[in-house]
This record gives structure tokens, sequence and C-alpha cells, in this order.
């Protein structure tokens, strides 16, 4: 260990490594609280593996990592030689895990679901109406000092309301970006998922009636048959899909070119979903077709070409980026790691706000490979 950690409450128990600060105080007290000591990287660059093995060293009992590092074999072989059973991803997403490893470690993995829902949701709006109205090329154009008078035809965009807002991936996220673009857009909802979600299909139902009663025209939702269906009908698609091998590149050329041209394209769940080389040659082929960006493929990296398209906005990956959230995140990745060294049981439940009040809850948060090691509740 080098002074680029930082260690809390020295004299714990158990050792837990944290590969980044996180935002907040109170993960620390969790941890603290359930007699971890607490070693956390002050470095804002990724660590490689070698690295992260080297600070578990020979006794580690948990670990918090990033989801820009990669949690495989060696990582949870390494951790599992050094004492330990507990690890959390401080992210809802889990691709940067390799779930079988960890698995064959029996090593449980934790992620923080819950508290990113409604704030990458209202990101996925914010990038929505960026890419219809053209905010980037705008605002650049301003502090360019272009600005030379009102025209009727500067900066004309799209209208959204109305239209239909076709999601990829109707779980939690895409499901609350759907109702904000629902409630407050009129817009209607095709959606493409492995399973039928009669609850956001009923809500757009009552709030159709909600409409009708004031004169207003109808909304509706539906599953689309194929992902095909969703794409041609689509004037906003919204990619909410988790990344696996199912959905890597699932918006290649061929996808692309299924959209309408005018369309808007939004990612805000996982580059590699998208085909970016694919996305640079459509965006530049199609001037009409606006794209919201808030991962990357080969992150941090772009796609050569990505950053000179004005119909495109990019944003470094914030999507969750409210101190709430990111708290939020900290608390759950804690409470997960403290609550596997506790012992204590799953919580189980839906609701995870719990966590977040004065006291959270004697449980531990939310487990992935609960089944697969069979401690689900
Ligand atoms: O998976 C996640 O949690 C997001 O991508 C980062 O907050």
């Amino acid at each position: 260990m080098n002074q680029s950690w930082h260690t809390h409450n020295p004299n714990g128990k158990y050792r837990v490594i944290v590969t980044k600060t996180l935002p907040g105080s109170r993960w620390i007290d969790i941890l603290a609280a359930a007699d971890c000591r607490v070693d956390v990287c002050q470095e804002k660059s990724v660590l490689d593996i070698e690295t992260i093995r080297a600070a578990m060293g020979n006794r580690c009992h948990g670990a918090i990592g990033q989801l820009t590092e990669t949690w495989g074999e060696t990582l949870f072989t390494a951790l599992k030689a050094a004492g330990g059973t507990a690890y959390s991803n401080y992210a809802v997403g889990y691709n940067n895990v390799d779930l079988e490893a960890a698995t064959r470690a029996d090593i449980p993995v934790g992620n923080t679901p819950g508290v990113l829902t409604e704030t990458t949701a209202e990101m996925a709006v914010a990038l929505t109406f960026a890419a219809a109205r053209r905010l980037g090329e705008a605002e650049r154009f301003m502090r360019a000092g272009c600005y030379a008078g009102w025209l009727p035809d500067l900066f004309l965009g799209n209208l959204l309301n109305g239209k239909t807002l076709g999601i990829i991936g109707a779980g939690r996220i895409g499901t609350a970006y759907a109702c904000m673009m629902v409630q407050g857009h009129g817009m209607s909802v095709v959606y493409y998922d492995l399973s039928d979600n009669s609850e956001l299909e009923n809500f757009v139902s009552d709030f159709s009636k909600f409409r009708d009663a004031r004169g207003l025209p109808p909304v509706t939702c539906r599953r689309a048959v194929d992902l095909e269906a969703l794409l041609k009908a689509a004037d906003c698609v919204s990619i909410h899909t988790v990344l696996d091998d199912s959905t890597h590149h699932l918006i290649d050329a061929h996808a692309l070119a299924l959209i309408k041209t005018d369309a808007i394209l939004i990612n805000t769940s996982r580059g590699p979903v998208i085909d970016e080389a694919a996305l640079v040659d459509h965006c530049r082929n199609h001037p009409d077709f606006r794209v919201g960006l808030d991962v990357f493929e080969h992150e941090p990296a772009m796609a050569a070409g990505l950053d000179q398209l004005d119909n495109v906005i990019v944003v470094p990956h914030i999507a969750s980026a409210t101190r709430w959230t990111r708290e939020g995140m900290a608390i759950l990745a804690a409470c997960n790691v403290a609550g596997l060294l506790r012992g204590d049981p799953l919580w189980g439940k839906p609701d995870i706000l719990p966590f977040l009040g004065d006291q959270s809850p004697r449980a531990i948060p939310s487990i992935v490979n609960a089944d697969e090691l069979g401690i689900a509740p």
C-alpha cells in the first residue's frame, strides 16, 4: 500500500478495499460500524487488475469496485485467497463483472439498484430534448458569436409531443423514462423487451383516460413484436437494456438503416450496445438523424469522427451523476459489503430506499448472483 490509499478505522477486524473515493461519508460510517478497516484508493485513473490484486494483498475480506474495472477470474480468485467473502460493484450495471468467476469463488456480487432510476431517466430526457432541439449546436453557435438576430428557420428541430417513443429494454430505468415522456410530452410508447410490462401498459392506458377527459388525443403503449418493428415505428429510440452477448452491437448498421432518417437515438445504458463506427457513418450520411450519448463503445474514447458531428450530443457517462444518487450508490455498496461480512439476510424487497434513511436495515440490499450461490431469500 502506498500513499495513494487512505485508511479509515485502521483497527477494524475486517479489511475492505474501495478502488475509488466515493461521494458522501455515510458509507464509511456503515463499514466502520461493521468493524471494517476501509482502505480507499485516491487515484482518479482506472486501476488495472494487478494494482487491485496488489492492494488486496493476503488479507482482504471485501471490496467495492468500479464499472471501469474488470472483475473476473483473477480478482475473484485473489479476493478469495485473501479471505474475501464480499464484493459490491459501485453501479447498478455489472457487465464488468464475470459472475460465473465470482460464483466459482463463492463470492456474492452486490450492485446498487433503485437509486439511479429517476436520475438516469432524467438524463435520458435531457439528452432527448438536447438532440431534438439541437442544443449542442445552438450553444456552440452562440458562444462563437454567430447569432446575428432571430430568424424563422434558425435551428429548426423536432417536436416530440404526440410522437412515438421506442424503448429498448423496459426495465426500471426504461419504464421511468417512458413514463416521463408519456406524461410530460404526450408520447405513445412501443417497447422491446423479453417480457410484457403490464405496469407500464396500464399506466399509459390510465393516463390516456385522464387525457381524454381533458379533450387531449390518446396515448398508447404496446410491446413490439420484434426489434425491427420498434425501429421502424419510433420517432425517438432510447436504449435501456443491459449489455451482454445478446445486446452487443444490437444497434448496428443494419438496425440504423431501419430507423426513420429524422429520428432521435439516445443511449444511457452501455456503449457497446451500439456499433459506434457504424453510427458515425450513419450520422454523416443522415444530418437530420440526431443522437444523444452518455456512454461509448470504448469508453473513455469516442469512435473516430464522432466528436465532429453536429447532429450528435455527447456527455461523459454522467446519467447517474446527482449527489443524492451517487451518495445513495455508495451507501448501498457499503451495506452490501457490511451486510455480507456480518452475515445479514438478503433484503429481498423491491424498495431499496429504506437503506438511505437514518438507520439502514440490517440486511444486504442487492446481490446479483444470489440464486447461483443458493442464498436468495
Ligand atoms: O450502471 C451504472 O450504475 C451506471 O452506468 C453508472 O452509474
